[in-house]
C-alpha cells in the first residue's frame, strides 16, 4: 500500500535525497520547505498524510510548532524528527511532546527509511488514534485504575467517597496523570451511570464559541437542535470540564450561575432552562495562582473546589510504574492479537522505573504501546525503550550510538548495564527484579551487612551520595535536585562523610 509521507526540511538537497529514498520504498512524498508550508499541507491533506519527517531546524518555530499543532489537532500522524547533533535537547523535547522517533544527523538514509517504516507499522496497527492520545473506552470502573502506591490508593478512596455526594469535584494534577480516567470512574460508579458522561476540553475551544458550546445557542426560531450545548447533552449525567483554568472570564460568569442555580441560558437567548448536571472539573494549573492573577473568579473557584482530589505525578509514585507497564503490555498484546502477552524484562522495568515521566501515565502508555508494536521477541527489553534510555543522564544504552549528544563518561559506562537506577539489594544477592548482572555492578546498594543485619541509614546515605556524584559527574545542583535535598544540605553531608566531590569514590583516611 502506498503511504503518504510529508517531508519538512529547509535544505533542498536534503529534501531531494529524502524524497528519493522514501519513494524507493514505494511511498508517495510531499515536501515542504518550512513549518508553515508543512502545516498548510497537513491542513489541506488532513487524513491523507500517514507520517511526517520533520527537520527540527526548519523555519523559525524550530519544528516544535508543528508538534504542538499536531497535538492540538489530536492528529493521527506519527512524526519523526531529524536534528543535528547540537539540537539533541530539542529532539528530546520533541519526544516528550509526542514525536514518534528521532534521528540525529548525519545519519544514513537507511536509518531514516527504517524509522519511516516503523512509524507506518505503528500507524497501521492503530489507525483509530494518534499514539500520543489514545482513545479510551466510555466506561471506566475504579478497578480499571491501576494503583499500587499509597498516593493512588488515597486518590481512589477519595474518588469512591465522591461518588456518594452530589458536590462538584475538582481533580488536580499534571497532564496525563489520569484525571479524566478518575472522573469517568466516578461517573460510572454513580447513580448517573445510565446517563451521558460529556467531556469538554476548555483549553481546546476558541473563546468566541465557548459559551455556545457549553450552554447552547438560540437561533431566531428557537433552540437550534444542532447547538444544544454540552450542559443539555449531559442532562442527568456528568459534565467533565477539562482544563477549567482556561475558561475565559465571560464564560466563568455563566458557569457560576449554572452551578448556583442549576439553570443555563443559551447564548443569544433570554429564558433559563433547568439542567441536572454533576460537574467534575480538572486542572493542571494552580488555580489559586490563577485567582490571584485575576484570571479565574474566586467565587467560582470555591464553588467548584468543594471536593478537591489531587492525582500525584507519576514520578511521585514510582511503585505504580511496574504495574502500569505490565498492564499496558498485556492490553496492547491482546489488542495486537499476539499469541502470548509480551512480558517485561527486569532491565526494561528498571529503566522505566528510573525515568521521571514528565508526560506521566500517558507517556508511559505510549512508550509501551510503541514497544509492543515494534517488539520482535517475547519479552520487552531496554532496547525496546530507546527514547527513555536517551533521556536518562549518564546512560550508555542501545541508544547511545543514535544519540551522539548523550552524556558519556566512565561513570556512564559503569552504570550502563543496570538501567540507570541504583538497586537496593540484600547482601550478596541481587533482588528478584534486578537483572542478573546487577550484583556485580557498582550500581547496587546493599541493604544488609555481612552478618545479615540491616545496615545503618547513614552508611547507605553516604554510599548513595557517592554514587550520585559519580552518576551526575559531580554536577552539584543536579545531584542535590535528584537526591531531593538542598545544595547546602548536600555540602554539609559531603563534609560530614568526608566525601571529595571531585573524587567521590575516594575514602577519607
Ligand atoms: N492509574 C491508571 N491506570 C491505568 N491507566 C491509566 C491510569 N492513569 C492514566 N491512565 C491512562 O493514561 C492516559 C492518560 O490518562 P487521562 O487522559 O485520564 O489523563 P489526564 O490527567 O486527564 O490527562 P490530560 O490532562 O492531558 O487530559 C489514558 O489513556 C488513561 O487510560
Amino acid at each position: 500500500m502506498t503511504a503518504h509521507i510529508l517531508v519538512i526540511d529547509d535544505d533542498p538537497q536534503e529534501r531531494r535525497s529524502l524524497k528519493a529514498v522514501i519513494e524507493s520504498r514505494g511511498h508517495a512524498v510531499h515536501v515542504a520547505e518550512n513549518d508553515q508550508a508543512g502545516l498548510e499541507l497537513l491542513r489541506k491533506m488532513r487524513g491523507e498524510i500517514d507520517a511526517v519527517l520533520l527537520d527540527l531546524k526548519s523555519g523559525e518555530g524550530n519544528g516544535l510548532s508543528v508538534l504542538s499543532f499536531l497535538d492540538r489537532l489530536r492528529a493521527d500522524v506519527p512524526v519523526i524528527v531529524q536534528t543535528a547533533e547540537s539540537g539533541t535537547d530539542l529532539a528530546v523535547e520533541a519526544m516528550r511532546a509526542g514525536a514518534f522517533d528521532f534521528v540525529v544527523k548525519p545519519t544514513s538514509l537507511e536509518r531514516i527509511a527504517t524509522a519511516v517504516s516503523n512509524a507506518l507499522k505503528l500507524h497501521e496497527n492503530d489507525p483509530s488514534g494518534r499514539p500520543l492520545k489514545r482513545g479510551r473506552s466510555a466506561s471506566v470502573a475504579f478497578s480499571d485504575i491501576i494503583a499500587a502506591s499509597a498516593g493512588m490508593a488515597r486518590v481512589l478512596e477519595l474518588g469512591r467517597r465522591a461518588v456518594q455526594s452530589h458536590l462538584p469535584i475538582m481533580v488536580e494534577g499534571e497532564a496525563g496523570v489520569g484525571k479524566e480516567m478518575l472522573a469517568r470512574a466516578i461517573h460510572s460508579a454513580s447513580e448517573r451511570s445510565g446517563r451521558p458522561f460529556i467531556a469538554v476540553n476548555c483549553a481546546a475551544i476558541p473563546h468566541a464559541t465557548i459559551e455556545a458550546v457549553l450552554f447552547g445557542r438560540n437561533d431566531q426560531d428557537g433552540t437550534d437542535e444542532g447547538h444544544l450545548g454540552k450542559f443539555k447533552e449531559a442532562d442527568g449525567g456528568t459534565l467533565f470540564l477539562e482544563e477549567i483554568g482556561d475558561l475565559p472570564l465571560h464564560a466563568q460568569a455563566k458557569l457560576l450561575e449554572a452551578v448556583q442555580k442549576g439553570e443555563i441560558v443559551a447564548a443569544g437567548g433570554r429564558s433559563p432552562h433547568k439542567v441536572d448536571v454533576r460537574i467534575i472539573a480538572s486542572t493542571s494549573k494552580d488555580l489559586i495562582e490563577e485567582v490571584k492573577a485575576s484570571r479565574f473568579r474566586e467565587d467560582l473557584y470555591y464553588r467548584l473546589s468543594v471536593f478537591p482530589i489531587t492525582v500525584p505525578a507519576l514520578r511521585r509514585r514510582k511503585e505504580d510504574i511496574v504495574h502500569l507497564a505490565r498492564a499496558f503490555a498485556e492490553r496492547f498484546s491482546a489488542e495486537q492479537r499476539l499469541q502470548r502477552p509480551l512480558s517485561l524484562g527486569s532491565g526494561a522495568l528498571a529503566l522505566l522505573t528510573a525515568y521521571d515521566w514528565p508526560g506521566n501515565v500517558r507517556q508511559l502508555e505510549n512508550a509501551v504501546f510503541r514497544a509492543v508494536i515494534l517488539a520482535e521477541g517475547n519479552e520487552l527489553t531496554e532496547r525496546d525503550f530507546p527514547q527513555v534510555a536517551a533521556q536518562l543522564p549518564g546512560r550508555a544504552g542501545p541508544f547511545a550510538t543514535a544519540l551522539p549528544g548523550a552524556p558519556s563518561s566512565p561513570a556512564a559506562e559503569q552504570v550502563s548495564t543496570v538501567a540507570g537506577a541504583p538497586f537496593i539489594a540484600e547482601s550478596g544477592r541481587a533482588p528478584a527484579a534486578a537483572p542478573a548482572n546487577v550484583a556485580a555492578s557498582a550500581n547496587v546498594i546493599v541493604s544488609t551487612d555481612e552478618s545479615g543485619n540491616v545496615r545503618k541509614l547513614a552508611e547507605v546515605e553516604e554510599e548513595l551520595i557517592r554514587f550520585a556524584l559519580k552518576f551526575y559527574r559531580g554536577q552539584m545542583s543536579q545531584v542535590a535536585r535528584k537526591l531531593g535535598i538542598g545544595r547546602s544540605t548536600l555540602y554539609r553531608k559531603l563534609k560530614d562523610y568526608g566525601i571529595d566531590p571531585d573524587d567521590p569514590q575516594k575514602h577519607a583516611a
